[in-house]
Protein backbone atom coordinates (compact mmCIF):
# COMPACT_ATOMS: atom_id res chain seq x y z
CA UNK A 1 0.00 0.00 0.00
CA UNK A 2 1.10 3.62 -1.00
CA UNK A 3 2.24 4.95 2.47
CA UNK A 4 2.89 9.28 3.12
CA UNK A 5 6.69 9.07 4.76
CA UNK A 6 9.05 11.82 5.84
CA UNK A 7 12.28 10.53 6.68
CA UNK A 8 15.03 11.77 8.81
CA UNK A 9 19.02 10.61 7.37
CA UNK A 10 20.98 12.05 10.15
CA UNK A 11 23.89 11.08 8.08
CA UNK A 12 26.83 10.72 10.34
CA UNK A 13 25.65 13.38 12.82
CA UNK A 14 24.69 13.17 16.07
CA UNK A 15 25.67 12.53 19.66
CA UNK A 16 23.69 10.63 22.90
CA UNK A 17 23.13 14.41 23.82
CA UNK A 18 21.41 15.20 20.16
CA UNK A 19 19.95 12.15 20.32
CA UNK A 20 17.87 13.45 23.65
CA UNK A 21 17.15 17.00 22.76
CA UNK A 22 16.61 16.40 18.82
CA UNK A 23 14.05 13.88 19.67
CA UNK A 24 12.62 15.27 22.44
CA UNK A 25 11.61 17.67 20.17
CA UNK A 26 10.28 15.96 17.40
CA UNK A 27 8.18 13.77 19.42
CA UNK A 28 6.42 16.44 20.85
CA UNK A 29 6.40 18.11 17.13
CA UNK A 30 4.71 15.51 15.48
CA UNK A 31 2.67 14.44 18.25
CA UNK A 32 -1.22 14.66 17.38
CA UNK A 33 0.25 14.14 13.42
CA UNK A 34 -2.31 12.40 11.29
CA UNK A 35 -1.30 8.46 11.85
CA UNK A 36 -0.92 8.23 8.53
CA UNK A 37 2.04 10.02 8.27
CA UNK A 38 4.96 7.70 8.92
CA UNK A 39 8.01 9.51 10.87
CA UNK A 40 11.27 7.62 10.55
CA UNK A 41 14.57 8.43 12.36
CA UNK A 42 17.34 7.47 10.59
CA UNK A 43 20.69 7.88 12.81
CA UNK A 44 23.82 6.51 12.69
CA UNK A 45 24.02 3.04 13.72
CA UNK A 46 25.96 3.34 17.11
CA UNK A 47 22.89 5.47 18.37
CA UNK A 48 20.08 2.86 16.97
CA UNK A 49 19.61 1.33 20.40
CA UNK A 50 19.02 5.41 22.21
CA UNK A 51 16.66 5.86 19.33
CA UNK A 52 14.57 2.69 19.35
CA UNK A 53 14.14 3.32 23.47
CA UNK A 54 13.19 6.91 22.56
CA UNK A 55 10.67 6.18 20.14
CA UNK A 56 8.82 3.30 21.98
CA UNK A 57 5.49 3.79 22.09
CA UNK A 58 5.58 7.08 20.08
CA UNK A 59 4.58 7.78 16.34
CA UNK A 60 8.29 7.51 15.18
CA UNK A 61 9.87 4.68 13.90
CA UNK A 62 13.78 3.50 13.07
CA UNK A 63 15.58 3.39 10.09
CA UNK A 64 19.27 2.53 9.30
CA UNK A 65 21.73 4.28 7.05
CA UNK A 66 23.35 1.10 5.93
CA UNK A 67 23.56 -2.92 5.69
CA UNK A 68 26.04 -5.67 5.18
CA UNK A 69 25.90 -7.57 1.64
CA UNK A 70 26.46 -10.45 3.59
CA UNK A 71 23.90 -12.78 5.72
CA UNK A 72 26.90 -13.08 8.98
CA UNK A 73 30.38 -13.72 9.56
CA UNK A 74 33.84 -12.71 9.39
CA UNK A 75 33.17 -9.27 8.00
CA UNK A 76 34.70 -6.92 10.41
CA UNK A 77 32.67 -3.50 11.41
CA UNK A 78 29.76 -4.84 9.57
CA UNK A 79 26.34 -4.50 10.36
CA UNK A 80 24.09 -7.41 9.09
CA UNK A 81 20.55 -7.02 8.40
CA UNK A 82 19.06 -9.25 11.03
CA UNK A 83 20.94 -7.46 13.59
CA UNK A 84 18.90 -4.35 12.48
CA UNK A 85 15.68 -6.56 12.83
CA UNK A 86 16.48 -6.76 16.67
CA UNK A 87 16.39 -2.96 17.07
CA UNK A 88 13.18 -2.70 15.48
CA UNK A 89 14.70 -0.92 12.81
CA UNK A 90 11.56 -0.88 10.02
CA UNK A 91 13.57 0.50 7.02
CA UNK A 92 17.09 -0.21 5.84
CA UNK A 93 18.84 2.89 3.34
CA UNK A 94 20.42 0.87 0.39
CA UNK A 95 22.05 2.67 -2.57
CA UNK A 96 22.66 5.96 -0.89
CA UNK A 97 24.77 8.34 -3.27
CA UNK A 98 27.04 8.90 -0.59
CA UNK A 99 27.57 4.99 -0.68
CA UNK A 100 27.77 4.92 -4.04
CA UNK A 101 30.32 7.62 -4.82
CA UNK A 102 32.05 7.81 -1.30
CA UNK A 103 32.24 3.71 -1.04
CA UNK A 104 32.07 2.73 -4.13
CA UNK A 105 29.23 0.77 -4.07
CA UNK A 106 28.41 -0.80 -7.28
CA UNK A 107 24.94 -1.88 -8.60
CA UNK A 108 25.90 -5.46 -8.14
CA UNK A 109 26.69 -4.43 -4.16
CA UNK A 110 23.25 -2.29 -4.03
CA UNK A 111 21.42 -5.27 -5.02
CA UNK A 112 23.09 -7.52 -2.92
CA UNK A 113 22.36 -5.11 0.00
CA UNK A 114 18.52 -4.93 -0.74
CA UNK A 115 18.53 -8.89 -1.08
CA UNK A 116 19.67 -8.68 2.94
CA UNK A 117 16.96 -6.30 3.35
CA UNK A 118 14.24 -8.14 2.28
CA UNK A 119 15.51 -11.51 3.45
CA UNK A 120 15.34 -10.13 6.91
CA UNK A 121 11.65 -9.06 6.55
CA UNK A 122 12.62 -5.07 6.92
CA UNK A 123 11.90 -2.65 4.01
CA UNK A 124 13.98 -1.08 2.18
CA UNK A 125 14.43 2.37 1.31
CA UNK A 126 16.01 2.60 -2.56
CA UNK A 127 18.06 5.49 -3.50
CA UNK A 128 18.06 6.48 -7.12
CA UNK A 129 19.33 9.77 -8.67
CA UNK A 130 21.49 11.21 -11.37
CA UNK A 131 24.41 13.39 -11.08
CA UNK A 132 24.96 17.08 -12.44
CA UNK A 133 26.57 15.77 -15.35
CA UNK A 134 24.17 13.73 -16.57
CA UNK A 135 21.77 15.34 -16.19
CA UNK A 136 23.25 17.93 -18.04
CA UNK A 137 23.94 15.34 -21.03
CA UNK A 138 20.23 14.37 -20.90
CA UNK A 139 20.74 11.23 -19.51
CA UNK A 140 19.01 11.38 -15.70
CA UNK A 141 15.44 9.19 -16.75
CA UNK A 142 17.73 6.32 -18.15
CA UNK A 143 20.23 6.64 -15.34
CA UNK A 144 17.75 6.51 -12.59
CA UNK A 145 15.77 3.93 -14.91
CA UNK A 146 18.70 1.45 -14.88
CA UNK A 147 19.54 1.96 -11.30
CA UNK A 148 15.59 0.68 -10.71
CA UNK A 149 16.27 -2.18 -13.17
CA UNK A 150 19.35 -2.94 -11.48
CA UNK A 151 18.82 -3.25 -8.09
CA UNK A 152 14.80 -4.38 -8.18
CA UNK A 153 14.59 -6.82 -11.30
CA UNK A 154 13.40 -10.26 -10.29
CA UNK A 155 11.17 -9.57 -6.85
CA UNK A 156 8.04 -10.86 -6.61
CA UNK A 157 4.87 -10.77 -5.40
CA UNK A 158 4.85 -9.66 -1.36
CA UNK A 159 8.59 -8.49 -1.83
CA UNK A 160 7.28 -5.47 -3.38
CA UNK A 161 5.49 -4.48 -0.20
CA UNK A 162 8.78 -4.39 1.41
CA UNK A 163 10.07 -1.45 -1.36
CA UNK A 164 9.94 2.19 -0.99
CA UNK A 165 12.33 4.06 -4.00
CA UNK A 166 13.76 7.78 -3.03
CA UNK A 167 14.85 9.79 -5.84
CA UNK A 168 17.63 11.81 -5.15
CA UNK A 169 19.39 13.87 -7.66
CA UNK A 170 22.88 14.00 -6.39
CA UNK A 171 23.45 17.47 -7.17
CA UNK A 172 20.47 18.50 -4.55
CA UNK A 173 21.82 16.90 -1.93
CA UNK A 174 23.47 18.85 0.36
CA UNK A 175 24.10 21.62 -2.00
CA UNK A 176 20.62 23.91 -1.34
CA UNK A 177 19.60 23.27 -4.78
CA UNK A 178 16.37 21.47 -4.77
CA UNK A 179 14.73 20.21 -8.13
CA UNK A 180 11.50 22.13 -9.06
CA UNK A 181 8.44 20.53 -7.89
CA UNK A 182 7.84 20.03 -11.76
CA UNK A 183 10.94 18.12 -12.21
CA UNK A 184 10.73 15.76 -9.21
CA UNK A 185 7.14 14.72 -10.39
CA UNK A 186 8.19 14.10 -13.61
CA UNK A 187 10.93 11.88 -12.49
CA UNK A 188 8.79 10.27 -9.99
CA UNK A 189 6.19 9.46 -12.54
CA UNK A 190 8.66 8.10 -15.36
CA UNK A 191 10.06 6.28 -12.20
CA UNK A 192 6.35 4.38 -11.39
CA UNK A 193 6.40 3.51 -15.09
CA UNK A 194 9.93 1.90 -15.04
CA UNK A 195 8.83 0.31 -11.90
CA UNK A 196 5.59 -1.52 -13.84
CA UNK A 197 7.75 -2.48 -16.38
CA UNK A 198 9.66 -4.59 -13.63
CA UNK A 199 6.71 -6.19 -12.55
CA UNK A 200 5.64 -4.01 -9.78
CA UNK A 201 2.26 -2.80 -8.38
CA UNK A 202 3.58 0.41 -9.40
CA UNK A 203 0.49 2.83 -7.82
CA UNK A 204 1.08 1.05 -4.59
CA UNK A 205 4.80 1.92 -3.98
CA UNK A 206 6.18 4.78 -2.21
CA UNK A 207 8.17 7.39 -3.81
CA UNK A 208 10.09 10.00 -1.58
CA UNK A 209 11.86 12.81 -2.83
CA UNK A 210 15.34 13.84 -1.32
CA UNK A 211 17.88 16.21 -1.39
CA UNK A 212 17.79 19.95 0.44
CA UNK A 213 14.48 19.15 1.24
CA UNK A 214 13.26 22.76 3.51
CA UNK A 215 10.10 23.41 4.99
CA UNK A 216 9.71 26.20 2.05
CA UNK A 217 10.19 23.53 -0.85
CA UNK A 218 8.48 21.01 0.74
CA UNK A 219 4.77 22.21 0.59
CA UNK A 220 5.18 22.69 -3.55
CA UNK A 221 6.86 18.66 -3.58
CA UNK A 222 3.97 17.27 -1.62
CA UNK A 223 1.67 18.20 -3.91
CA UNK A 224 2.86 16.44 -6.50
CA UNK A 225 0.36 12.96 -7.32
CA UNK A 226 3.17 11.26 -7.53
CA UNK A 227 5.52 12.24 -4.77
CA UNK A 228 4.72 10.34 -1.61
CA UNK A 229 6.90 12.15 1.33
CA UNK A 230 10.78 13.15 1.73
CA UNK A 231 14.01 11.63 2.86
CA UNK A 232 15.18 14.44 4.53
CA UNK A 233 19.41 15.01 5.50
CA UNK A 234 20.22 18.35 6.46
CA UNK A 235 16.76 20.15 7.89
CA UNK A 236 16.05 16.39 9.66
CA UNK A 237 18.56 17.90 12.23
CA UNK A 238 16.75 21.07 13.13
CA UNK A 239 13.79 19.80 14.88
CA UNK A 240 11.57 23.11 14.02
CA UNK A 241 12.41 23.02 10.63
CA UNK A 242 11.86 18.68 10.10
CA UNK A 243 8.03 19.05 12.01
CA UNK A 244 7.20 21.50 9.76
CA UNK A 245 8.42 19.43 7.05
CA UNK A 246 6.36 16.40 8.30
CA UNK A 247 3.13 18.72 8.91
CA UNK A 248 3.85 19.61 5.05
CA UNK A 249 2.72 15.99 4.25
CA UNK A 250 0.33 16.04 6.82
CA UNK A 251 -1.59 18.37 4.40
CA UNK A 252 -0.05 19.43 1.86
CA UNK A 253 -2.79 21.34 -0.17
CA UNK A 254 -3.64 22.99 3.41
CA UNK A 255 -0.86 24.95 3.91
CA UNK A 256 -0.17 26.31 0.55
O1 LIG B 1 20.85 12.79 1.19
C1 LIG B 1 19.82 13.23 1.66
C2 LIG B 1 18.93 12.37 2.45
O2 LIG B 1 19.27 11.04 2.34
C3 LIG B 1 19.45 14.65 1.48
O3 LIG B 1 20.32 15.44 2.18
P1 LIG B 1 20.03 17.02 2.29
O4 LIG B 1 18.60 17.17 2.71
O5 LIG B 1 21.01 17.50 3.33
O6 LIG B 1 20.28 17.58 0.94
Amino acid sequence: MRRKIVAANWKMNGSEEMVRTLLKDVKSGVAGLDKGVEVVIIPPSLYLRDVQQEVKGSQLRLGAQNVARWQAGAYTGEVAAEMLSDFDCRYVLVGHSERRQLFAESESVVAEKLQQVLGANLNVMLCVGETLEQRQAGQAEQVVCEQLSSALAGLQGRQWQQVVVAYEPVWAIGTGKTATAEDAQSMHAVMRKQLAKLGAPAEEITLLYGGSVKPESAVGLFQQPDIDGGLIGGASLVAADFVEICKALEAPDAIS
